[in-house]
């Protein structure tokens, strides 16, 4: 149900308009789990455009107001963006006053992102998510190192705040005009890299994720959003941030989708174990070394259960290593040997069954006095029940996620043994 989101997004929405954002039809709304997002104002039809960002309206590395701070070279995209906002966000007058108003609070991402929880309950995130989450934290650190000399007295929470609020909200916005963008970029598109490649964009970062949603394309004159079918008024208008498995946007948006079509599972931390050092060796010669997934299936057919990669490796492990090498080349399609790769397969996901369910276990005996989830300042000064809050949702979280881990896990063994 889509609640009145309060005065502070009239004031932000009067804003937007007044700073080149076209909005027709839709308004910002709380939904109950998602924050805000975006709700059909008036029934809509399939292809209505719905809002329009203005490129000037965007806050890029390009932007006057974010150049301005003449950020030295070796400085990301990423930290150049959260040290801009950490530098507005504390003065009372900021350009983007209004905008940065409606953003989650300090305390709604200590409560939802990962990279806050207590290392007891970071433990119990699935491997990929966890994977992510180091790789998200090390490059934290290191935009905060290189930021530092800039702005001494800035605070680590202030950008680490400011850092996320890029992490989660930004779009992917490759520069019309590339060559004169800015120094630190590349000058030829083709070599721009997804990390060049940010844009925070007001208004269109209320909408919420979902795996069938709105795309988001741009052109040099900014973001544009259609309907991508019909919808009755009130109901919620979500975008598709990409084809995301819930293990990501868990670790990098604090979130999982109930039903998710891009779901998938990484196998690596039960196979990589079983490889000897020269089966390994062999893998990373012939680019087959790690990625290798497991996808939700309800068929009966379990070739349809891993993506090739995990289907050479499974090989590799089992059978003489002159049958992998006709298998990756494509000389034989490895069907004589499926029963007992199958077979083998299906021993790694009753391993992997048993980790699930001593995690799972794991997650039902968090407690809220573990070493390092007191060491929020406002949830000491809030107290036993807010601190009891936190841990509930984040134990939430997890059980949901490690249920639909044993559910696709159950879901393959079924399908192996048909
Ligand atoms: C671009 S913002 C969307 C607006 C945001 N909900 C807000 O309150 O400002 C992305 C964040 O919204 C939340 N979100 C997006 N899609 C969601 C979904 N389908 N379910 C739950 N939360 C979602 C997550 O917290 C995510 O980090």
């Amino acid at each position: 149900m889509a609640l009145d989101p309060g005065q502070e997004h009239a004031r932000f929405v009067s804003w937007a308009e007044k700073n080149g954002v076209t909005i027709d039809g839709v308004a910002p709304a709380r939904f109950v789990g998602r924050g805000i997002g975006i709700v059909a104002a008036r029934d809509l039809k399939a292809g209505e455009r719905l809002v329009h960002v203005r490129n000037s309206s965007l806050v890029t590395v390009a932007s006057p107001a974010v150049q301005g701070h003449k950020f030295p070279g070796h400085v990301t995209v990423h930290g150049r963006l959260a040290a801009f906002l950490a530098t507005e966000y504390e003065k009372g007058k900021a350009v983007h006053k209004a905008w940065q108003d409606v953003w989650p609070s300090k305390q709604d991402f200590e409560t939802t992102m990962p990279i806050h929880w207590s290392k007891e309950a970071r433990e119990c995130l699935p491997v990929t998510s966890k994977v992510l989450l180091k790789a998200q934290r090390t490059k934290l650190n290191s935009d905060f190192d290189t930021i530092r000399p800039m702005y001494p007295s800035m605070s680590k929470p202030l950008f680490t705040y400011t850092w996320m609020i890029v992490n989660t909200r930004t779009f992917y916005w490759d520069y019309p005009d590339l060559s004169t963008a800015h120094p630190s970029l590349p000058k030829k598109r083709a070599k721009l890299t997804a990390d060049d490649c940010y844009a925070m964009c007001p208004f269109m970062d209320y909408f919420n994720h979902s795996d069938v949603g709105c795309d988001p394309p741009h052109d040099k004159h900014g973001y544009s959003i259609t309907a991508d079918r019909d919808y009755e008024a009130g109901e919620e208008v979500y975008l598709s941030y990409g084809t995301h498995t819930n293990d990501f946007l868990l670790a990098e948006y604090g979130f999982i989708l109930p039903i998710n079509k891009c779901d998938a599972l990484s196998l690596d931390h039960i196979i990589l174990p079983e490889l000897s050092s020269s089966q390994a060796d062999t893998l990373k010669e012939d680019g087959f070394y790690g990625n290798y997934t497991l996808t939700p299936t309800s068929s009966t057919d379990p070739t349809t259960l891993t993506c090739h990669r995990t289907q050479s490796v499974l090989r590799l492990l089992i059978l003489p290593s002159r049958r992998y090498t006709s298998f990756i080349s494509g000389t034989d399609d490895g069907s004589a040997e499926q029963i007992i790769v199958n077979a083998y397969l299906r021993n790694l996901i009753i391993a992997y069954q048993r980790q699930a369910m001593e995690i799972s276990e794991a997650v039902d005996s968090l407690s809220t006095t573990s070493n390092d989830s007191a060491n929020k300042e406002w949830i000491e000064d809030e107290g036993v029940l807010v601190r009891q809050r936190v841990l509930a949702s984040q134990q939430e979280i997890l059980r949901t996620r490690w249920e639909q881990i044993r559910g696709i896990l159950n879901e393959a063994v079924r399908s192996l043994d048909a």
